[in-house]
């Protein structure tokens, strides 16, 4: 009998015996940097004269791999692998495709530290940002595995006397799967998986600065005894790969995550129905964030300013779901402010291989310029408290910085920095505070620190965010347990990792027979 769904458990780095087996890890990973990668399409290698090269942004000269690149010929190559496989992939039967994703989930759990240590290098990971985001791998994997094998049967509708009534969920197609470099393990597998359980072919282009994990998947998707064709990988541009497979004809859905331009983008140009194209095509975008912790008057002080931190900081504040504005009430303002900073001035950065450093890098140049133009907006918009400075000598590093004392309708308050960067506004009062938390575009996460029932409540009905959380701060959404996705610009709201996600791969049959 299958042993029911349970998250993967965190590493404890606290024990000699794992934080050994990390490094060893990061040696073996390390000797392994520099290689080359081919595409796979319909399973076969395939390597091309152009290459995205993949570099370590903690040592921008560390190069973690090469990579074969996708241009639309070869595009279309996948696609039409991808669209053959659909023939019979379409009909194995669940068990089978769901097996195929245990097995896979076996594979990686095995060797855990191996993958983070990838995400290490070629993310620029914290030991335990990177282990978080395996674990997430494996979750998404055992999760829809069992999601496919709970609906495989469809739901249940009534019959009259005479007549045998059945609702079946259907794949689609074949998908189009683009995924982020913040989440290039857990996001790209999850996005992937959740498509070809159902019974869906798919085309992987991962993110150009992490092609290396996703090779590594999918060869684990072999070994799992994935057929050939089911998933082909062709990481290449956006503009060129991307907008040729959005387009494309044969291209029943397109499953996003990333920007809120790149999003809109794909879902303007998904709405356009191209010649031969017999079918409307579904878009499931999730998208960026300007997430926001509130701090309420009758609070713990020192659960919000570590929330804060941690939220914000982690993973150098990549994270759609991190803290990026901050509303504390006016009686305790002062109070938290001082301690955010306080423990902000505490955090060690620099190269994540050593695991005393909690701040590794941002991921590459652009990141780096991006973030660095904010800091010089947000002197302008508000107080510097701590960090505001950045050295790309090496590494993409940059300070953990805090901006105290800013508008809520200042830049900073409003725009996805997508980097260490945090800004605190005041408000009078909890209402204003959950006011200002909601005046953005987006909707992602948002945290509500209180011990006042009553605003708790307040904050339930009219925070309106996909994923608020009370008492902790708002990154961290565990597979099964916290389904992830938000509002607005934030995107479709499509719950990975949640109760509903699967069927968004699928479309619902009705059969009716007469007896
Ligand atoms: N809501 C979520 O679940 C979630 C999760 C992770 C990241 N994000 C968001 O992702 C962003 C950071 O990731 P990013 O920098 O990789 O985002 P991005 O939008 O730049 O890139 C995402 C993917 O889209 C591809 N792409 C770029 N142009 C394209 C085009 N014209 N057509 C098709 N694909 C194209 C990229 O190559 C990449 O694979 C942030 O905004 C973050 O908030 C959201
Ligand atoms: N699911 C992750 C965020 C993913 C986006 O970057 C979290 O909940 O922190």
């Amino acid at each position: 009998m299958m042993i029911p769904y349970k998250h993967e458990p965190f590493t404890d780095f606290t024990s000699n015996e794992h934080a050994d087996a990390y490094q060893t890890a990061l040696k073996q990973v390390k000797e392994q940097l520099g290689q080359e990668y081919p595409l796979i399409i319909n399973g076969e290698k395939v390597t091309t004269e152009q290459k995205i090269s993949s570099y370590n942004p903690a040592k921008k000269s560390e190069l973690v791999g090469v990579v074969s690149k996708a241009d639309q010929e070869l595009a279309e190559k996948a696609m039409q692998a991808a669209h053959t496989a659909f023939g019979e992939w379409q009909y194995t039967p669940a068990e089978v495709r769901a097996d195929i994703l245990f097995k896979a989930a076996a594979i990686i759990r095995r060797r855990k530290h191996e993958f983070s240590a990838w995400l290490t290098f070629e993310a620029g990971k914290p030991w335990n940002e990177a282990d978080a985001d395996t674990a997430e791998a494996i979750d998404f994997l055992e999760y829809y595995g069992r999601q496919m094998l709970a609906i495989k049967d469809g739901q249940p509708v009534e019959s009259r006397v005479g007549e045998f009534n059945r609702y079946d969920y259907i794949p689609l197609g074949v998908g189009v799967i683009i995924s982020p470099w913040n989440f290039p393990f857990a996001i790209m597998a999850g996005t992937t998986v959740a498509a070809v359980v159902t019974g869906n072919t798919v085309l992987l282009k991962p993110a150009s600065t992490t092609p290396v994990v996703a090779y590594k998947f999918i060869e684990v998707l072999e070994e799992a005894g994935l057929p050939a064709g089911v998933v082909n990988y062709i990481p290449g541009s956006g503009a060129e790969v991307g907008d040729y497979l959005v387009d494309h004809k044969h291209t029943r859905f397109i499953s996003f995550t990333g920007s809120r331009d790149v999003g809109l983008r794909i879902n303007q140009r998904a709405s356009v129905v191209n010649e031969g194209q017999i079918w409307i095509k579904r878009v499931i975008a999730e998208m960026g964030g300007k997430d926001t912790i509130v701090v309420d008057k009758e609070a713990d002080l020192e659960l919000a300013a570590q929330s804060i931190v941690k939220s914000a900081f982690g993973f150098s504040g990549q994270k759609c779901s991190a803290c990026s504005r901050v509303v504390i009430v006016d009686e305790v303002y002062d109070e938290v402010v001082a301690r955010v900073e306080e423990l902000t001035k505490a955090l060690q950065v620099g190269n994540p291989e050593d695991p005393t450093n909690y701040t590794g890098p941002v991921i590459d140049e652009a990141a780096f310029n991006k973030i660095t133009s904010y800091i010089e907006i947000g002197k302008e918009e508000g107080r510097l408290i701590a960090g505001g400075t950045a050295d790309q000598s090496e590494g993409y590093f940059v300070q953990p910085t805090v901006f105290a004392d800013v508008s809520p309708e200042a830049r900073i308050m409003k725009e996805e920095i997508f980097g260490p960067v945090v800004a605190i506004s005041k408000a009078s009062n909890f209402e204003e505070a959950i006011a200002i938390a909601n005046d953005t575009e987006y909707g992602l996460t948002g945290a509500v620190i209180s011990k006042n029932r009553t605003n708790i409540e307040y904050a339930r009905q009219r925070f309106h965010v996909g994923n608020l959380y009370f008492n902790r701060g708002c990154t961290g959404a565990i597979v099964g347990y916290q389904p992830f996705g938000g509002f607005n610009m934030s995107g479709t709201d499509s719950k990975a990792g949640g109760p509903d996600y699967l069927q968004l791969h699928m479309q619902a049959k009705t059969t009716s027979e007469t007896l």
